[in-house]
């Protein structure tokens, strides 16, 4: 019932008032839970202020979805998320619904049992049948639900050592002015000994609703179900945070299931027009729409709302808690709409541009690429402002490790280089989109077509890394302080020529990021560039969005027994040393048995030690070594600095297995002047690039002529290894026919298929 959490009681009233904390595996809330009321939170970020929270199960939640009983197991988390809260120095209020729907299933079971026994005791025998269960009366199956369900909230509170306490009432109860303080008093007075009022409406009373004419921007709420209970409250007791659970995720755009139904992360007043509600739950009352209306008058008096799903098994446990720490769950009602578009409205617009630009001539696409290298070239000095601002606050602030720092800085020469690797991809693209790869004659009069197309609407997604941004943008024409912003500016004024600044956005948060992550309508391909950490988090935010790259670049050079010494450490120091925070630097260094103790190897770890690299073991080399260096913790290890492990095999076979067994499949290098050997990795090998006799540096689109690169891709399908412009491509299929049915091609039909390949248009020669 209690999972993992275990608490131990603390009885000081007192000390349970302000931020005393009993939770032995909760973190500590360190800030003040005090808080002037009057305007509610902007952001969610701030919900966890909230001192004041009330707490709205509806009737699906608190029973359960097959008419049997309470949702017991819901029902205990709730309290658990509830009770940690209170003892966090939160003062919870508790409106239940329910009692109505509880009441009915008891009552209904009642009522068999005595039609049943009456009938066995008339007939003699106990068949049920010709039970017929009259229409039950709502007041009633109110009177009996209530008991049961505050029974159940008692010894479940118990379990917490907090007292809950009782409150009926009925919408008169606000309208007479005594009832209405004598309640406020004692709302207040059970709060301050730390007692958890659980409210609902006296159903067993209750008067026919009234007409809800009060509900627009006038000062009271007609109280006719409990969400109107709960804001009305919430607004009397000047709550902060009201939690609405329900049995949907929140308020969708259009009734939830129907076709495009979008959940609404954040709703602002004004925005009910473009919300269409539909039926509400099979035992709530006042379904969405009240929902919305109660939020609104809820959040005009002051307190922030939050409609959330009580019901979902995988949430459920920590839906409360999840709101008041700010996480996204469901959505959140706020007065302060943000001033630029969202990044669903982005996404949105570089998909809109991206189809224009899809369609633009290939000369005018041509022309925006190298328009974006003549302006790389032309504000050079500009650029590289940004990016020494960007730097020196990294470096002041110290807040990033120094690969991540180097690959932040940009110099002329990566701008040159990138200039001149737009220009390769200006030259070469022009027949990239839209060129037929394959020509078909299905049929007489009936030609299949396929054609290449860009993939989509790429999220790039890149940290310290300025120069991804130009690249990415020029192949795909993409999106990631200063630097950025500036080469964002660039690229959009290089698409405006052609009326399509749009399609490249910019984005400069991470919490954004976990956003379009999941918007897997408007994002075709998410592209990570970055650590590893980096492209690991991105893959499992992925929503049913394919993602492209490599979470780890461990790339090995094995020296083989026949490897020439001149080779050797030219290789090995440009694979490790040239820019050891690549994807594609050496991290592992395998040397055939051999070759230990001989001077080839001897001049290996001179040369190392020169590049001042430091050495890690594996564990066969270190049994060689009297005095081995620090042996390694895991041979699959990144190390990204001038750092590398050094292990010792016994033959090419070893090699490969230990590649295997440890590498990420990224690049992987074999040292040899054996061809049969060195043919033998080059087959056996499963990476994306490996090489014979070169640098593992080598692994990269620029260096393989593709121009600029959009990363290195392990994945095994649609691209692998450096990833250029034509993993950017995907291709449709264009049929083009006269009034063919494919009945006509069936066994005693008047068509054959012919299936016969047609020669493909010639390329242009520019
Ligand atoms: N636009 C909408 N967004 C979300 N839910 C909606 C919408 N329109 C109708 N609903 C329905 O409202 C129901 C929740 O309201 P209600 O039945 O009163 O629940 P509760 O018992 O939790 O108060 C959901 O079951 C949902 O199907
Ligand atoms: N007071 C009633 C519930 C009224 C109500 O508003 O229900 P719901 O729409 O499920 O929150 C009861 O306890 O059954």
């Amino acid at each position: 019932l209690l999972g993992s959490m275990y608490y131990l009681p603390c009885r000081n009233q007192r000390l349970r008032n302000e931020s005393i904390r009993c939770w032995s595996n909760i973190p500590f809330i360190t800030m003040p839970l005090s808080r002037a009321h009057g305007k509610p939170f902007a952001h969610r970020s701030e919900l966890k202020h909230a001192k004041r929270i009330v707490v709205k199960l509806g009737s699906a939640v608190v029973t359960r979805g097959d008419e049997c009983g309470l949702a017991l197991g819901r029902l205990a988390s709730i309290v658990e998320q509830v009770s940690m809260l209170q003892n966090q120095g939160r003062e919870m209020m508790i409106v239940t619904s329910g009692a109505v729907a509880f009441g009915k299933q008891r009552l209904r079971h009642e009522i068999l049992l005595s039609q049943s026994v009456r009938q066995a005791l008339h007939s003699g025998q106990s068949q049920l049948k010709d039970m017929a269960i009259p229409v039950l009366e709502a007041r009633a199956c109110a009177a009996a639900g209530q008991s049961g369900l505050m029974a159940l909230y008692e010894a479940m509170f118990t379990q917490y050592s907090i007292c809950a306490a009782q409150i009926l009432v009925t919408n008169l109860d606000f309208h007479d002015e005594q009832k209405r303080r004598n309640l406020n008093g004692t709302l207040h007075e059970l709060l301050r000994m730390n007692i958890v009022p659980i409210i609902n409406t006296n159903d067993a009373v209750v008067p026919p609703p009234e007409p809800n004419s009060d509900l627009q921007g006038v000062n009271v709420i007609s109280v006719k179900d409990n969400d109107s209970l709960a804001a009305r409250l919430a607004v009397e007791m000047k709550t902060d945070l009201l939690i609405v659970l329900s049995d949907v995720e929140g308020l969708f755009d259009s009734p939830p299931g129907s076709d495009d139904a979008k959940l609404i992360d954040i709703f602002y007043p004004g925005d009910q027009q473009s919300v269409t509600f539909g039926t509400k739950s099979r035992v709530g009352m006042g379904g969405m729409e009240a929902k919305v209306k109660a939020a609104l008058w809820a959040l005009q008096g002051g307190t922030s709302v939050v409609i959330a799903n009580g019901t979902h098994p995988k949430i459920s446990g920590h839906v409360i808690t999840d709101i008041v720490e700010g996480k996204k769950v469901g959505t959140f009602f706020s007065e302060v709409k943000p001033a630029g578009p969202t990044v669903e409205q982005q996404a949105e617009m570089a998909r809109a541009g991206g189809r224009t630009l899809a369609a633009l001539q290939p000369e005018q696409r041509a022309e925006i690429i190298y328009r974006l290298a003549d302006l790389l070239t032309d504000q050079r000095e500009e650029i590289l402002l940004a990016n020494k601002k960007d730097l020196e606050e990294a470096e002041n602030k110290g807040r990033l490790a120094l690969p991540l720092l180097k690959r932040l800085s940009l110099s002329t020469s990566k701008l040159n280089s990138l200039a001149i690797g737009l220009r390769q991809i200006a030259a070469s693209s022009q027949d990239s989109v839209g060129r037929v790869i394959r020509r078909t004659r299905i049929a007489k009069d009936l030609d299949l077509e396929q054609v290449t197309v860009p993939i989509g609407v790429l999220l790039v997604i890149f940290e310290s890394r300025p120069d991804c941004l130009p690249q990415v943008s020029a192949l795909a024409i993409a999106k990631a302080a200063r630097s950025n912003q500036i080469l964002h500016h660039l690229t959009q004024e290089a698409l405006s020529i052609h009326g399509v600044r749009d399609a490249v956005q910019l984005v400069n948060t991470r919490e954004e990021v976990e956003d379009l992550c999941r918007l897997d309508k408007l994002i075709d391909l998410i592209i990570p560039r970055g650590s590893s950490q980096l492209v690991r988090n991105i893959q499992k935010a992925a929503k049913g969005i394919p993602v492209m790259g490599h979470s780890e670049g461990i790339c090995h050079v094995y020296v083989d027994m026949d490897a020439s010494v001149e080779k050797v450490t030219r290789i090995i120091r440009d694979s490790k040393c040239e820019y050891p925070a690549a994807c594609n630097a050496l991290e592992t260094l395998l040397i055939h048995r051999d070759l230990l103790r001989t001077p080839l190897f001897d001049q290996i770890i001179d040369m190392l030690r020169v590049e001042q690299v430091k050495i890690h073991a594996g564990p066969k080399f270190a049994s060689y070594l009297t005095f081995s260096p620090s042996e390694v913790k895991s041979l699959r290890t990144e190390y990204g600095d001038l750092e590398c492990c050094i292990e010792v095999v016994d033959s090419v076979k070893e090699a490969v297995e230990h590649i295997h067994k440890y590498g990420s499949s990224h690049t992987d290098v074999i040292i040899t002047e054996n061809e049969q050997t060195a043919e033998f990795f080059l087959q056996h090998v499963d990476s994306a690039c490996v090489f014979w006799n070169a640098s593992t540096r080598f692994s990269d689109g620029y260096r393989f002529g593709l121009g600029a690169e959009v990363g290195i891709s392990t994945s095994r399908i649609h691209a692998r290894g450096p990833v250029g412009i034509e993993g950017l491509l995907t291709t449709k299929w264009l049929l083009r026919g006269d009034n063919h049915v494919v009945s006509d091609f069936s066994e005693h039909g008047s068509m054959k298929y012919l299936h016969e390949s047609l020669p493909l248009p010639q390329r242009n020669a520019s």
